[in-house]
């Protein structure tokens, strides 16, 4: 339980815990997860020899984006209606199972961050420091079980009055966005109910956890121009950056 208890404001309402994704939100990863599962899955498919269409952007916010590993796995190629064993998580990245993919995909993505860094968006933060500066409380909720590595990377790994990632979500049998679970149980770290956390997504997946979990507020940050679909999954406000969300600060 955090010791912050002042509440921002995001128009009229009252919110005590801000609650962040991360790729895509905090750090500007998104992209790279898209590339290593594009290199992953164009691979698979190629192999498979049977002139199947590439996976797409539309494929990576619809089935991929915000999900843990290999649910990304399991429901792209669910998608496609291709079947293949699921696996175990020792399987090696070689492996023709689920869980071979998804060992594959994070070598790919590792070897991308290694090679060209971590950045985080500005915006961002700017806006949890002021949110700390006021004692409003902050928590990072991700899907990745990579987490700690890309906030180091990064730079912000003391930022967060709690962290929810994919390693919580293995350890305590968490399900995955879309499922609400993770921004509930970050919620209760902070010691706070749903009803007054805002919810800062990108990913279709998550604003859809954000809205099953009945959070205060919804927040589509909008990096790909997918305004509508953000809308659409349950953001009540849609930005292009957090710089440009309007939080107004006021004693609890
Ligand atoms: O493979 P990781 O680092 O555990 O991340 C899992 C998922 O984390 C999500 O945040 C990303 O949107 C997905 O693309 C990614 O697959």
């Amino acid at each position: 339980m955090t010791a912050r208890s002042a509440v921002a404001h995001i128009g009229d309402v009252a919110c005590s815990g801000f609650l962040f994704d991360m790729d895509g939100v905090v750090t500007a990863t998104a992209r790279v997860h898209e590339r290593a599962w594009t290199r992953l899955f164009d691979g698979f498919l190629e192999e498979r020899g049977r002139g199947e269409a590439p996976f797409s952007a539309d494929d990576y916010l619809e089935y991929v984006d915000g999900r843990p590993r290999v649910d990304g796995v399991t429901s792209f190629l669910a998608s496609r209606s291709i079947e293949i064993p699921h696996g175990t998580p020792s399987d090696p990245p070689t492996a023709h199972t689920v869980c071979g993919l998804a060992a594959r995909k994070d070598e790919m993505f590792l070897h991308e961050l290694d090679e060209h860094g971590v950045e985080a968006f500005p915006g961002t933060v700017a806006l949890i420091r002021r949110l700390r500066a006021a004692h409003v409380a902050v928590a990072l909720v991700t899907a990745s079980r990579n987490a700690v590595r890309v906030l180091d990377a990064a730079g912000l790994t003391d930022l967060f009055d709690a962290r929810v990632d994919g390693l919580d979500v293995d350890r305590l049998s968490l399900a995955g966005k879309p499922e609400p679970e993770t921004y509930l149980e970050a919620a209760r770290r902070l010691g706070l109910d749903a009803g007054t956390c805002v919810v800062l997504e990108d990913a279709l997946a998550g604003v859809e956890a954000g809205r099953r979990g009945g959070f205060a507020v919804v927040v589509g940050v909008d990096r790909t121009h997918h305004a509508d679909a953000l809308r659409e999954a349950g953001a009540d406000v849609v930005v292009p950056d957090l710089s440009d969300l309007e939080v107004r600060f006021a004693a609890a």
